[in-house]
């Protein structure tokens, strides 16, 4: 069975480089179905993720050519289908943003419902109330999402949540629509700023991308372009509570340090040392953590998907962290294996209470999701004796190489098939 084992490993010290950003990428894929040009794209993550959406560009007609490392050539030319097959859908949740490109390029979509998973029930009426505000008829049957409209017309639509993806979605469905959409409460997270940058970059024209306004004119045509995807601020900051929580010496490469300003701060107040050197972070810490509350937000509040991570680290901390979790309803399911591990840990609602002080000890645990596979890494790295990791698939999908980029700074790591 594939596993990873991790022994005790205080001190890590070196440097790591961190991948372009998987949340960022996924939307670019999907956008690239906007022209029928050709799109260059660099600093693209190794990552599951990143495969199955390939493959369902694929499965559209896309044609799609390596031409380097972390490179792609991808062109849209023509759309063989625009109906997105539930075996890749039903793989990744974010395979879903295709529907905006496909119904806005195609004039019509039929797209799997994605459906929930281990974090949350994750519903989708943010997309469709998007797609229905722009004048897309949308039915629900047999599990598929069908939209079709001859024209989608630009509209003022205000989100309910400021959900990253059904932003992300009305504004690829926006960006050929005619006339001029004005989206209110929009998520402002660094990847919409991503993806409003690549489709200007094709000759869209998206203004207020980073803020709560986003505007968005529809125009006729989108031409080829070539971008560079942002670094990943998840996988920089897990390495991040990794060097703190090993009282450790690490600076994170290829890092914007303005996109990781909770993780930065929350950080310093457990008590670890954070320069911000141009693109590194310099994190170090003499292994003493200090408690620390976290509520997750919207950017540019604290990251949900940094959460499980600073479970690991606040296990340790001398007294009592709360964690409250608003984004999820359901993702806290690393407490029960960290439990296994030693951690003191209660769930109370949608928060966690951390007792702090806890001895951990290596154990048989399985990543739930993708960061709590990385809470888990991080826990073994601190625990006494050897932890073993079962379900790393959920790893694969978000973090290139980890086990490679660990070692490098000194950690005991090893993957197992
Ligand atoms: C591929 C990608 O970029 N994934 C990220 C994206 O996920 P994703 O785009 O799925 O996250 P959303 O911001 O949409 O979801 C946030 C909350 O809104 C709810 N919601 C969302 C859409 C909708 O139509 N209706 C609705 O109720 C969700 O159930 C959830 O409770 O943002 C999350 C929140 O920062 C991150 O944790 C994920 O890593
Ligand atoms: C929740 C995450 O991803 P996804 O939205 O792709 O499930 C994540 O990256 O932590």
């Amino acid at each position: 069975m594939e596993k990873i084992t991790v022994k005790k490993s205080l001190g890590l010290k070196g440097n790591i480089r961190v991948d372009g950003s998987k949340n960022s990428i996924l939307p670019i894929l999907a956008a690239t179905l906007l022209s029928d040009e050709e799109c260059i794209i660099h600093d693209i993550p190794n990552l599951q993720d990143v495969r199955v959406m390939c493959k369902l560009l694929e499965a559209l007609g896309v044609k799609i050519e390596k031409i380097g490392k972390g490179s792609l050539k991808i062109k849209a030319e023509t759309i063989a289908t625009c109906e997105a097959p539930y075996e890749l859908i039903s793989k990744m949740r974010a395979s879903f943003l295709v529907m905006g490109p496909l119904l806005t390029r195609c004039k019509s979509a039929k797209v799997y419902m994605p459906g929930g998973c281990a974090i949350g029930s994750r519903p989708i009426d943010l997309h469709l109330k998007g797609f229905k505000f722009l004048g897309a008829d949308i039915k629900s049957e047999n599990g598929y999402v069908n939209a079709v409209s001859e024209k989608l017309i630009g509209t003022d639509i205000y989100l309910d949540f400021p959900s990253v993806g059904a932003t992300e979605n009305i504004i690829m469905a926006a960006a050929l629509a005619e006339g001029e959409t004005v989206l209110e409460n929009a998520a402002e997270e660094p990847e919409i700023v991503d993806l409003a940058n690549f489709i200007n970059s094709m000759g869209g024209n998206i203004i207020g991308a980073g803020t709560k306004t986003i505007r968005i004119k529809g125009v006729k045509k989108l031409h080829k372009t070539e971008h560079t995807v942002i670094p990943d601020r998840i996988e920089a900051g897990t390495y991040m509570v990794a060097a703190a929580a090993t009282g450790g010496d690490v600076t994170i490469e290829n890092v914007v340090s303005s996109h990781l300003q909770p993780v930065i701060a929350k950080l310093r107040e457990a008590g670890a040392k954070v320069e911000e050197i141009d693109d590194k972070i310099r994190v170090t810490s003499d292994g003493i953590v200090k408690p620390v509350d976290i509520k997750t937000l919207p950017y540019p509040g604290f990251p949900t998907d940094m959460q499980a991570q600073f479970m690991s680290l606040l296990s340790i901390a001398e007294g009592t962290s709360i964690i409250h979790e608003t984004i999820f309803e359901n993702r806290f399911m690393h407490a029960n294996e960290l439990a296994r591990m030693g951690v003191n840990v209660k769930i109370e609602g949608s928060s966690a209470v951390l007792k702090g002080n806890s001895k951990l000890s290596g154990a048989k645990v399985k990543a739930t999701d993708l960061r709590a596979g990385a809470a888990l890494i991080i826990a073994g790295l601190i625990a006494d004796g050897e932890t073993e990791i079962t379900e790393v698939y959920h790893i694969k999908r978000g973090y290139a190489n980890i086990i490679e980029k660990l070692q490098e700074i000194g950690a005991n790591i090893a993957y197992e098939k």
